[in-house]
């Protein structure tokens, strides 16, 4: 996978990045233990949306989860100095707010990513939340205008159509492109298909380059 390295192909305008902090990959991935470390975390969401422990058992999760916070919270760092969101190496790139994909293509033609939605992704009956298809299509976005060379730009709009139930814990691909670039906008499309190509949703966006000093 090729992102943010000197070799990707860029738009001439490319270094006029908004009012973004200059971001890196982080080579390491965040170091030996950290996609340990984030894994561990997915399987607690998991298991805290699902499980009906005793009270004791909940205190004593309570007080886990109160120690591990401790012992992280004096290590907080600024944005695009700690390994979460940079590590292109692990699923969602190391962050926990990002789904726990794997990205398998990434070029100017487009992006292509694949992945499960887990038992913490779930809104109703067993599927997918229907928020988590617009963080997924969100991100897959980013990627792609980043992958075309464009500079770095904010979500102007975001449709979604849900065309099937989205299955948790089943092995799905989604991959999108550039469709149009007019100025500062670019026009982005993307489809969530089961492997046998079954469509489960498809979005279009605007990606709109940021002006110079813009948040
Ligand atoms: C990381 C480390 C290394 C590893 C790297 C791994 C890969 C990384 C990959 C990726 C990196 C991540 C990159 C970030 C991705 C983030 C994506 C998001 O989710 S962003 C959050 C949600 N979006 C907002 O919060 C925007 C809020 N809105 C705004 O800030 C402004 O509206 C903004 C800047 C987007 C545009 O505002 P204006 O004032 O500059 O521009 P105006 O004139 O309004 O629009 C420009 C053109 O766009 C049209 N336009 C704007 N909004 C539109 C809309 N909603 N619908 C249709 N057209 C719209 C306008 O009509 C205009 O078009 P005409 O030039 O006249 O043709």
């Amino acid at each position: 996978m090729q992102v943010m390295t000197e070799h990707t192909e860029r738009d001439g305008d490319y270094e006029h990045h908004g009012g973004f902090p200059v971001y890196a990959a982080d080579p390491d991935n965040g170091g030996p233990h950290f996609g340990r470390l984030v894994e561990a975390l997915r399987t607690v969401q998991d298991l805290a949306v699902s499980t009906a422990p005793p009270p004791e058992v909940i205190a004593q999760a309570a007080e886990q989860a109160e120690a591990l916070a401790a012992l992280l919270a004096p290590y907080t760092a600024p944005e695009g100095h700690y390994p979460a969101g940079r590590s292109v190496g692990l699923p969602g790139r190391g962050s926990l707010l990002m789904l726990p994909w794997t990205v398998e293509k990434f070029d100017r033609t487009g992006v292509r990513s694949t992945g499960v939605f887990r038992r913490y992704h779930m809104g109703g009956n067993g599927a997918a939340h229907g928020g988590v298809l617009p963080l997924l299509f969100d991100d897959l976005f980013g990627m792609i205008t980043h992958a075309a060379g464009r500079p770095i730009s904010r979500t102007g709009y975001l449709h979604v159509n849900y065309r099937k139930i989205t299955p948790l814990e089943t092995p799905l691909v989604v991959e999108g492109r550039v469709d149009r670039v007019d100025g500062r906008k670019t026009f982005v499309s993307a489809r969530l298909t089961e492997p046998d190509g079954t469509l489960l949703a498809d979005a279009e966006a605007l990606m709109i380059v940021l002006l110079p000093g813009q948040p």
